[in-house]
């Protein structure tokens, strides 16, 4: 036998009340006979506590009683058959005037007591069940209303009544018996005291009454009928990637609901919880969703934790003195005192040297709870030997829960990794010594932040989101979007990543979307609806909408984005980029930046500022982090001018060569930064500083390829001219090569700390003779690659290498 409890929204209106019943017809069908209780319908045990206020102050309440009343007649017409209306019309008619009398009862006396209050909002479970059960009967005859208050005996606490369950029990025991045969609806939420009088449950009062029943006639299950899918690993509303879970342990869901999930109220569970009577939470409006089963055992998972919850709105109050705390006796009676004065611990942490001690409250008790405190403990605050104490507001309470971490090391890890990563500062920690729950407390503002952050962390294999700040829409930056937006799909199944854009400029224009910019149609968009670019607003904007697992690109030439790097990193972002300006201007500059991203444990990726996407920088950062030494470095790093010496041959001219690799995309936007070397310089100025020297860019010997004038033209028209103007001192190089039998290369070289770069002609002997296209070649001579050196070798250039370069140290943040 089942106990199927629906809540207030399930019997809110006729549409609702309508699944209601096929969701009874069909357990009815299966051959079941299951146990019902309803709630009132939604709002109006709320409508009844305002009337009967409203009453105490003799203000005007009949318009309310008409309200509830046109609600409940209204299903009645719509759901009862014209011919069995009327005495279900009267019924509900004399409960409304048992009502009112009891109203006017309150107005005449201006009192309303507890006593009263119970009575009156006794009558929200009363309507509903006695007419849904008469709706039911026109399909199952044996439908009947019970009023609980006549069963379930209780204590006279009124408002939160503790039920005595002896007597309850046999109440129960024999309307079971004397009903066996019938279809029962049951209030839900009332009681009564030993002299007959109503009596309310208390919060969550329905889901109890459900418990009881369930426990006593011994259920194989309760089921709890909601408006949602069960209990999700997080609240849905801020975590998009939220999901239903299959199973909870008692304990989990006590953990989870204890700190803000609301579908059900914990000490409700208990008698079901003594009995190992399962309890499923389920949907009334997607009743074959199977929803939630919590039950005695956690139940195998895929994932370490089962949920994570919060409290969002949290005070801590902090107290010390060294006279005081730790003293044995101290906790006790402040935490005696708290509850006396029903002021609710949330957590408490104590710091080990024991001179302190935290403890969070709701916000509304925090000014009580000090003035308690200062009442009780003012001889020893007079004596210094405690210290005034302290409140800190606008804090929240994260707390990720599931039996299995008991079982797994490094949760903690996790969790911290997860918020420091993101910035996110931790003012205290609990853990439960049941290790069923880690709590953090942090700033309210970081709140949906943690806990997106945190839910990607736990449920990594689910996926996890790349938000992307994306600077430069040209070549490269067009190219990343271009592959961003076909392997969306293949990254998403393959590897449980979801990049999504959420800001792109180019010196033109910006444009901004949470939800990710479709990268199908992303120039449009950022032509129609794109505002003015400004850079610091850009950086502005990226930190405000504070992001978890976010990324900055730059995928500029500009020396302006690397001003803000700095500030990037502290707001916990790390970059991407292929701009090389950053890490190739002072060396002041590029310590401090790799120093802040290391303090604030981003990345800093930049693989394609050597050899596009030739993994260069990640072979030399391994073989330093692995502890070899590196001895010399020789290398061609210019695309563009591997690709000309490789191209310039036969009749073509210097000049077009040059057009052409530009053409191919292989050069800067500005082809005078690879022609006079300055982007070679630069990339070997970063190779050399990763390898752990300092060195500034005017420590370089930079021989050049180029004739005086071509260097010193002041624009890049003024450059292209040049060029043509010195095609014979081109094509004089060129014959030179050719009669020696060897190739022009541009060579640059690492070695005791000085990087030199220069024009050679190699013979066939020489291992970079070999090479075509924008192919670049290094060659490391390391400690354990001394008598052969490790050679890397292929198109150093290209938006689709590069694009890919970028592409891959993106999915590697923070993997
Ligand atoms: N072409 C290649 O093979 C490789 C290129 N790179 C690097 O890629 C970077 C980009 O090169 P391309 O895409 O060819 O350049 P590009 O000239 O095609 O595009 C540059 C983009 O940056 C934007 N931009 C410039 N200043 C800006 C600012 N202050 N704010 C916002 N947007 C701004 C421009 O509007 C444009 O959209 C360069 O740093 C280059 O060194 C790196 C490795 C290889
Ligand atoms: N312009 C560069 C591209 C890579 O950084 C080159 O030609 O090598
Ligand atoms: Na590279």
């Amino acid at each position: 036998m089942k106990v199927l409890k629906f809540g207030g929204t399930s019997v809110g209106s006729v549409e609702s009340i309508k699944a209601v019943l096929d969701i009874v017809k069909s357990s009815y069908d299966a051959g079941e006979k299951p146990l019902v209780v309803l709630s009132a319908m939604s709002g109006v045990t709320n409508l009844l506590t305002a009337m009967a206020e409203r009453a105490a102050e003799r203000k005007e309440f009949e318009s309310d009683l008409k309200l509830l009343e046109d609600r409940h007649f209204d299903v009645v017409k719509k759901l009862i058959a014209v011919k069995f209306q009327n005495p279900v019309f009267t019924k509900l008619k004399l409960l409304i005037n048992e009502l009112e009398e009891i109203l006017q009862g309150v107005a005449a006396l201006k009192e309303l007591s507890h006593q009263s209050k119970d009575l009156i909002v006794s009558f929200g479970e009363r309507f509903s069940n006695y007419m849904v059960s008469k709706i039911m009967e026109q399909y199952i005859a044996e439908s009947t209303f019970i009023d609980a208050s006549h069963y379930i005996k209780t204590d006279s606490n009124f408002g939160h009544a503790h039920v005595n369950e002896e007597l309850t029990n046999q109440l129960v025991q024999a309307l079971a018996h004397t009903h066996a045969d019938k279809l029962l609806f049951v209030t839900g939420f009332i009681g009564s005291n030993e002299n007959g009088r109503v009596t309310t449950l208390g919060r969550g009062g329905s889901d109890y009454t459900a418990a009881i029943f369930g426990s006593i006639l011994n259920a194989d299950a309760i089921e709890i009928w909601t408006d949602v899918n069960g209990m999700l690993t997080a609240d849905p509303r801020i975590v998009k990637k939220a999901f239903s879970l299959p199973i909870l342990s008692y304990t989990e869901a006590m953990e989870l609901s204890y700190f803000g999930a609301k579908v059900i109220y914990p000490p409700t569970m208990i008698p079901a919880f003594l009995k190992k009577i399962p309890i499923v939470i389920r949907n009334t409006f997607e009743p074959e969703f199977v929803g939630t089963v919590i039950q005695f055992d956690s139940g195998k998972s895929d994932y370490p934790i089962k949920g994570i919850s919060s409290i969002s709105d949290i005070s801590v109050i902090n107290l010390s003195g060294s006279g005081m705390i730790g003293k044995s006796g101290f906790s006790g009676r402040l935490f005696t005192l708290l509850a006396r004065e029903q002021i609710n611990v949330v957590l408490i942490t104590q710091s080990s040297s024991e001179h302190s001690i935290t403890f969070a409250v709701h916000p509304d008790d925090a000014q009580k709870a000090v003035a308690l405190i200062k009442n009780e403990f003012e001889l020893e605050l007079e004596a210094n030997k405690l210290d005034l104490p302290e409140i800190e507001e606008n804090l929240s309470v994260l707390a990720v829960v599931g039996e299995n971490m008991k079982r797994t090391p490094g949760m903690s890890g996790r969790l911290f990794y997860a918020l420091g990563r993101n910035g996110i500062n931790v003012r205290a920690i609990a853990q439960g010594s049941s290790e069923f729950n880690i709590s953090v407390i942090i700033k309210k503002d970081n709140l949906a932040k943690a806990l997106n952050a945190v839910h990607d962390a736990f449920f990594a294999a689910l996926n996890k989101t790349l938000y992307v700040f994306n600077l430069g829409t040209g070549n490269i930056g067009a190219t990343l979007f271009k592959q961003l937006h076909e392997q969306h799909d293949f990254l998403l199944e393959n590897n449980d990543v979801e990049i999504k854009v959420a800001g792109m400029s180019n010196s033109r224009k910006m444009l901004f979307d949470v939800e990710g910019i479709d990268l199908a149609t992303w120039k449009d968009t950022l032509e129609s609806d794109g505002e003015i670019a400004d850079l610091s607003a850009f950086i502005e904007r990226m930190k405000e909408m504070d992001l978890p697992n976010c990324v900055f690109i730059d995928n500029t030439a500009s020396k302006l984005p690397a001003t803000y790097y700095e500030e990037i990193f502290k707001a916990n972002i790390s970059i991407v980029t292929c701009n090389k300006i950053a890490n190739s201007g002072d060396y002041a500059q590029y310590k401090l930046l790799h120093d802040t991203a290391r303090r604030h444990g981003v990345d800093f990726f930049y693989e394609t500022n050597v050899g596009a996407g030739l993994p260069i920088v990640r072979v030399l950062k391994d073989l330093m982090l692995s502890g070899d030494r590196l001895l010399k470095i020789e290398a061609i790093l210019s695309g563009t001018i591997s690709y000309i010496f490789n191209n310039f041959t036969g009749d073509a001219s210097f000049y077009d060569v040059v057009k052409k690799a530009q053409e191919l995309g292989y050069t800067e936007p500005d082809p005078r930064d690879d022609l006079g070397g300055v982007d070679f310089m630069r990339k070997m100025l970063i190779l050399a500083r990763d390898a752990g020297n300092v060195i500034e860019p005017s420590d370089v010997d930079l021989g050049n390829i180029l004739p005086e004038a071509c260097l010193n033209a002041t624009s890049v028209d003024d450059f292209y001219a040049e060029l043509l103007k010195a095609e014979q001192y081109f094509n004089d190089l060129k014959n030179k090569a050719l009669q020696e039998n060897k190739v022009i290369r541009y060579i640059g070289k690492l070695e005791n700390g000085k990087v030199s770069i220069s024009m050679q002609m190699v013979g066939d002997t020489h291992p970079f003779y070999a090479l075509s296209g924008s192919d670049n070649i290094i060659s490391f001579t390391t400690e354990r690659y001394k008598e052969r050196p490790l050679v890397v070798k292929g198109p150093g250039a290209g938006a689709e290498v590069t694009a890919g370069g970028v592409f891959a140290d993106l999915v590697n943040v923070g993997a």
